[in-house]
């Protein structure tokens, strides 16, 4: 459900949780995840299939949740975060924890019983990490933090696929992987741009710690093995052309938008133009990749 969808369908405590879910970032979450189901070579039962894309929308949002009610005092130093259900004091700390925990268990035991182990592990795995690795341990501790705990974000297609085969195979490990590698293009894109947020708050994201000129850099390097495994699939016949050559061009314009953001300095009073289009751009390249991926397996 959209936010305006939701603002006026739903009172005003169920908006509260629904928002502890990150609903919109989720959107792209489980979207991944359903494309890597829709691309595995097992068709799954139309039922268990939704089963398994509900855990996956439920434990993400657990994870989103769980995030919230660790950071709350992160979320009221920055503008972006302060309208949140615990930074702006419309609920309590407690049942936020209540939430996440609840809905993270609920997810898991739902996906167990009703898919598989595999799917279920790697599910966990992605919720454990969220919280542990990104939100408790690195975030706060050093500018690496999105690079090793954005893996948790990457796991969906794995979840999706396992849901379909039990199994996990080459396909799915380069969906992680694509994922992996464009997490930090994707965030640091956002974070030169909201960069006196994190700087408020104390977070030491990569411009504030390394510099803008650093940042910029380090999204040209990552996006060259991110480019080697969006397009690794055609060549390795594990997709067919449709993948192949949308690959090309998806990953054309997203290496064109990165380009223009490594090779430039920024005024202090700059509008930070091309890193808001890279920064946009990320997020429509992922759904039009999956949705690449799953037209190639199913029209092609
Ligand atoms: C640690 C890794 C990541 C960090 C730190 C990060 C951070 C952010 C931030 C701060 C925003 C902007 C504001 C917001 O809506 O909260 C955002 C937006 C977004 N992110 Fe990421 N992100 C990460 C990984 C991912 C992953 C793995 C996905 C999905 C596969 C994703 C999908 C999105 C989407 C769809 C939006 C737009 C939300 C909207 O329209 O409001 N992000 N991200
Ligand atoms: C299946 C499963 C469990 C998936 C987990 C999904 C996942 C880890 C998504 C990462 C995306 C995300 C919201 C990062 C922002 O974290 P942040 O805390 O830095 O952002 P904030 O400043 O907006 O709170």
């Amino acid at each position: 459900m959209s936010t305006s969808a939701a603002t006026v369908l739903l009172p005003a405590e169920w908006r509260d949780f629904l928002a502890l879910t990150k609903p919109r970032v989720m959107t792209l979450v489980v979207f991944t995840g359903l494309c890597g189901m829709l691309a595995a070579p097992v068709p799954i039962h139309p039922v268990l299939g939704f089963t398994a894309i509900l855990c996956i929308a439920l434990g993400a949002g657990a994870a989103g949740a769980l995030n919230q009610w660790y950071e709350a005092d992160l979320d009221s130093k920055m503008r972006r975060t302060q309208g949140r259900p615990l930074p702006a004091g419309r609920m309590d700390r407690q049942s936020a924890l209540h939430f996440g925990v609840g809905l993270a268990c609920f997810s898991l035991a739902l996906m167990y019983f009703a898919i598989n182990l595999a799917a279920t592990v790697i599910l966990a795995v992605s919720i454990l990490f969220y919280v542990f690795v990104y939100t408790i341990w690195l975030k706060r501790r050093t500018p690496q933090n999105i690079v090793i705990g954005g893996a948790a974000g990457a796991f969906p297609p794995l979840i999706g696929w396992a849901a379909a085969t039990g199994d996990v195979a080459l396909l799915p490990a380069l969906l992680f992987a694509l994922i992996f590698l464009w997490t930090p293009p994707h965030f640091w894109a956002l974070a030169l741009f909201v960069k006196t947020d994190y700087a408020n708050a104390g977070v030491p994201m990569l411009p504030v710690v390394a510099g803008e000129r650093n940042t910029r850099t380090q999204i040209g390097l990552y996006t060259i093995p991110m480019a080697a495994a969006a397009l690794a699939p055609w060549p390795l016949q594990l997709t067919g052309a449709l993948y192949g050559v949308s690959a090309l061009v998806l990953t054309g314009i997203f290496a064109a938008l990165v380009l223009q953001v490594t090779f430039r300095s920024s005024a202090p009073d700059d509008t930070m133009a091309p890193e808001k289009r890279l920064f946009k751009y990320s997020i429509l390249y992922l759904f039009l990749m999956f949705g690449a991926l799953v037209a190639d397996r199913w029209l092609a």
